[in-house]
């Protein structure tokens, strides 16, 4: 296991031929990969791990999941044409963002409620993810608070996603926490304001983040316990009632984001960007990034495929302010293809919450050390040594898939 690495390292992951030939050696002693490289035969073997409810709780997405198989089917709407006879001895993944100089263009999706997935949840995560130097982005509705993760994350890169309450005194006090905490920057959810109709999750009357293991950022929170009636620990409900009526802040407005520039030095950025005019406001409104993202198909059924509103979200902004993408990275092929079309870096989603099912902290490791090397060794067969010298014209867009 490789060594958490410090703030500021610049930990490079080993060419993929590298990490192909460990996967044949240790074959050849009998010891097979622990988990699944294909993502659909990972996702199953989760699913012999989970329970049925919070298998579907992950795996499902709003109304008849067609914007959900929208972001997969997007990509194969788009190829790469490999180029030949370049020299691509020397190999360079990282990018720059906002400051940082990452491994590769990756960070992890904010994913709520992993304690239904695994006992270590966010932590385990946290470790994994440090040990390659790529960054995470805990969840407000993480089932470990914010302090607790950031001390299993260790020196390694971490954000906070920001599902911005209606109490503003007890926004303030999540981003202060989150700054003091070591998180790198601040991504403020726009497409949950309100949940989505998810059949799955309504068939079973399934809240998750209704319970403890969404609520640990809350009930830390001494200004959210400030006005309880009783204490969580002696009675949750009031507790709970208190979440419910704060999390969907219905009124929050393009103006508010000023809010959050008066209570954090961080850089702010917006996930859930579709539009080009969106794109353009947030600009103006002088946040620090975008990402475009339907949050994987879970909000609005028959919204526009992920893959299919980001070059419109990239011209919008022309080069001001970086763009992430996320909603259906599952092969390295997929980064390519998101890059190429001018995301900065990508998010990943489910893949890695199935790794955790299958494997916990070495499952989530797997998983991106094998999405590296598929990453590394997509580009440079397909001609480029850099992952900055990725640009429009490594694709074509097939008529129809
Ligand atoms: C089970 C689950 C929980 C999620 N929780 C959050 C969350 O708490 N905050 C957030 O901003 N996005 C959340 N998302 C959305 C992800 O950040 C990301 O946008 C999405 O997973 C991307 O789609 P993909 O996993 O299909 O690639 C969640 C997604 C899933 C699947
Ligand atoms: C009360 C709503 C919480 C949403 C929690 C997690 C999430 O984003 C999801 O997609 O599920």
């Amino acid at each position: 296991m490789s060594e958490t690495p410090h703030e500021g390292d610049h930990v490079s992951p080993p060419y993929g031929s590298e990490r192909q030939f460990q996967i044949y050696m240790a074959g050849l002693q009998g010891q097979l990969p622990a988990l699944p490289l294909d993502v659909q035969e990972l996702e199953r073997r989760a699913k012999e791990r989970l329970s049925p409810e919070a298998y579907d709780y992950v795996a499902g997405g709003a109304g008849a999941e067609d914007t959900m198989q929208a972001n997969l089917a997007a990509f194969q709407r788009w190829s790469i044409v490999p180029r030949m006879l370049g020299n691509i001895a020397q190999r360079d993944l990282s990018v720059e963002l906002l400051g940082l100089r990452l491994p590769a263009p990756l960070l992890l999706a904010p994913i709520g409620v992993q304690s239904i997935i695994h006992p270590e949840a966010e932590l385990a995560v946290a470790r994994a993810a440090a040990s390659l130097g790529i960054p995470f982005i805990l969840s407000t509705v993480s089932s470990y608070t914010l302090e607790e993760v950031a001390r299993a994350a260790g020196g390694g890169p971490r954000w906070f996603q920001l599902y911005w309450p209606a109490d503003a005194e007890f926004c303030a006090s999540l981003v202060q926490r989150a700054e003091r905490a070591g998180y790198g920057a601040i991504v403020v959810t726009l497409d949950t304001r309100l949940i989505g109709w998810r059949p799955r999750d309504l068939q079973r009357a399934y809240l998750p983040f209704l319970q403890a293991q969404g609520l640990a950022n809350y009930l830390s929170d001494p200004v959210f316990r400030r006005d309880l009636p009783q204490t969580p620990e002696e009675n949750p409900f009031p507790a709970i009632q208190k979440y419910v009526s704060s999390f969907g802040h219905l009124t929050l407005q393009w103006e508010d984001l000023a809010f959050l520039r008066q209570h954090t030095q961080l850089p702010v950025l917006l996930k859930g960007i579709l539009h080009p005019d969106d794109a353009r406001r947030a600009v103006e409104c002088g946040v620090d990034g975008v990402i475009v993202s339907n949050h994987g198909g879970r909000q609005v059924a028959g919204a526009i495929a992920a893959l299919e509103a980001l070059p419109g979200v990239v011209e919008a902004v022309a080069g001001r302010i970086p763009v992430l993408f996320d909603s259906g990275i599952r092969q390295g092929a997929d980064i390519v293809k998101a890059v190429a079309l001018g995301a900065r870096a990508v998010l990943l989603g489910r893949p890695y919450i199935w790794g955790l099912a299958v494997g916990g902290e070495a499952g989530v490791r797997e998983v991106l050390q094998n999405m590296l090397a598929d990453l590394d060794l997509t580009l440079a067969l397909s001609g480029f040594v850099s992952v900055s010298s990725l640009d429009r014209s490594a694709l074509v867009k097939a008529e129809r898939a």
